[in-house]
């Protein structure tokens, strides 16, 4: 996996391949605010997305309460994104699409 830095053109075409997520472009980040129905589910996710992460040596910052999960991706090796943030992004997407219900933004 490649660690450099991405350039825009390259965040903005993997960010296409998402949804919901949002460009910090001054903090090199990108994030998205998770919300489930309860507690177990979101719970469940933070589960899924934390074996994804351990695998990808690639880890997120991230933020609960209750059923609401605000995540926020960067490389701190990089200093910004890397195709490794958009990796573990689209992991979490699934590990949310596993639950019983998103609720959405
Ligand atoms: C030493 C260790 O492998 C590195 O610090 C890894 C661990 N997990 C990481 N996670 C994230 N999000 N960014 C990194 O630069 C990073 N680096």
């Amino acid at each position: 996996m490649k660690m450099e830095k991405l350039e825009r053109p390259a965040i903005n075409q993997l960010l296409g391949e998402l949804t919901g997520w949002t460009l910090d472009d001054a903090a090199g980040s990108i994030s998205k605010t998770f919300k489930f129905a309860n507690f177990v589910e979101a719970f469940g996710f933070m589960t899924e997305s934390a074996l994804a992460a351990e695998k990808f040596n690639h880890h997120p910052e991230w933020f609960n309460v209750y059923s609401r999960v605000e995540v926020k991706l960067n490389t701190h090796d990089a200093g910004g994104l890397t195709e490794l943030d958009f990796k573990l992004a689209k992991a979490m997407e699934k590990a949310a699409a596993r639950e019983a219900i998103e609720l959405g933004d």
